[in-house]
């Protein structure tokens, strides 16, 4: 299976977040896809490619243009104002405020267009974001050129962006990106199969009205996990979407036998859907030594993850997610890849 990776995801590093009330420094590092492109190569995965460069139209097709445009402003319009570190917003427009006029000021507009404080920008967090973009859409040229699989070993992930916000780690929506970019080449239904362990906020609100592409997500329980405000099972689509939509929100503890439960009704949907091509949100915060997740997934599992992706014989693109054990995260990642390939 073919990689692609870009180098330029090194310069979204040293970012902050809150955790608990304490600013530490951000679970999402570089060191992450580092490790992850160390096992490809100890695995000997297949070669690893850098990604074709790209302009922000496939982006513009899920995203709204003015938060596409919005991101590369961010850091100059930081640092002007003599400011350094991780911008984070500190006021959203929440129920009771308005959104029609956005004050033009930085703290503002990264209020705006977010939806909490786990999108921080430094100085190359842009430069970061175009690369993890590149490297999606270089990952679908292949599938679509033939290849039954690829890997885009994306950084920073993208599942929580929404078509106007960012938020938990994510800016652009990569592999809601590569699904649209499948349609605009001619596929007809494109299904989206997100294992993160927190739930694909911004993938479901992307496309919840449509029925071209098909959202099917495993994640903790919103009722009690990040991102809380959306994921609930009742959640089935609207509209033309109805019925697109699927959520298995799984409790605190979930083990290998309920989750793979779960992974074979989603398989089972997404084989009835008949998708022409599939788009696997691959996130290893499931794995029972994750730091900030509560699933107990063990390395062992994620072969099988894969061998059950393969099965659906579907060309498939891999898109890197979430997974902060990051000791374990390279055999996690890679385990479903070289399980996909039945290794
Ligand atoms: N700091 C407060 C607790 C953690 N809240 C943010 C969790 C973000 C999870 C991100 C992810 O793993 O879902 C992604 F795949 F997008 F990277
Ligand atoms: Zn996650």
């Amino acid at each position: 299976m073919k990689t692609i990776y870009s180098p330029l995801h090194a310069g979204h590093a040293g970012t902050m977040e809150l955790m608990s009330g304490v600013i530490v420094p951000g679970f999402e590092k570089p060191s992450r896809a580092e490790i992850i492109k160390a096992r490809v190569e100890s695995e000997k995965l297949g070669p690893i490619l850098a990604p074709e460069a790209h302009d922000l139209t496939a982006a513009k097709r899920i995203h709204k243009a003015d938060y596409i445009d919005f991101l590369p402003t961010v850091y100059p319009a930081w640092e002007a104002l003599g400011r350094s570190g991780s911008a984070i917003p500190y006021t959203w427009p929440t129920r009771g405020l308005r959104g029609d006029v956005v004050p033009d000021t930085i703290d503002a507009k990264l209020g705006y267009y977010s939806f909490d404080a786990g999108a921080p920008f430094v100085k190359g967090t842009w430069e970061a974001i175009r690369s993890s973009y590149d490297v999606v859409l270089t990952g679908a040229k292949l599938v679509k050129n033939g290849e039954p699989a690829a890997f885009a070993l994306c950084r920073p992930p993208g599942h929580h962006a929404g078509a106007g916000f960012m938020g938990g780690y994510c800016y652009i929506n990569n592999a809601a990106v590569a699904a649209q970019w499948f349609l605009d080449q001619g596929a007809k239904r494109v299904a989206i199969l997100d294992i993160d362990y927190h739930h694909g906020n911004g993938t479901q609100e992307i496309f919840y009205s449509r029925a071209d592409v098909q959202v099917l997500n495993l994640h903790g329980d919103p009722m009690v996990e990040y991102p809380y405000f959306l994921g609930h099972a009742d959640e089935h689509g609207s509209g033309a979407g109805e019925g697109f939509n699927v959520n298995y929100p799984l409790p605190f503890g979930t083990t290998w036998e309920s989750w793979n439960a779960a992974l074979e009704d989603a398989c089972a949907k997404l084989t009835a859907y008949g998708p022409d091509v599939v788009v696997v949100s691959l996130g290893v915060d499931t794995f029972e030594k994750d730091p900030i997740s509560q699933f107990k997934l063990k390395s062992s599992d994620y072969p099988m993850i894969g061998a059950r992706i393969a099965k659906l014989n579907l060309p498939t693109l891999f898109v890197m997610e979430g997974g902060y054990a990051v000791d374990e995260i390279g055999v996690n990642a890679v385990g479903v890849l070289t399980g996909f390939e039945d290794r």
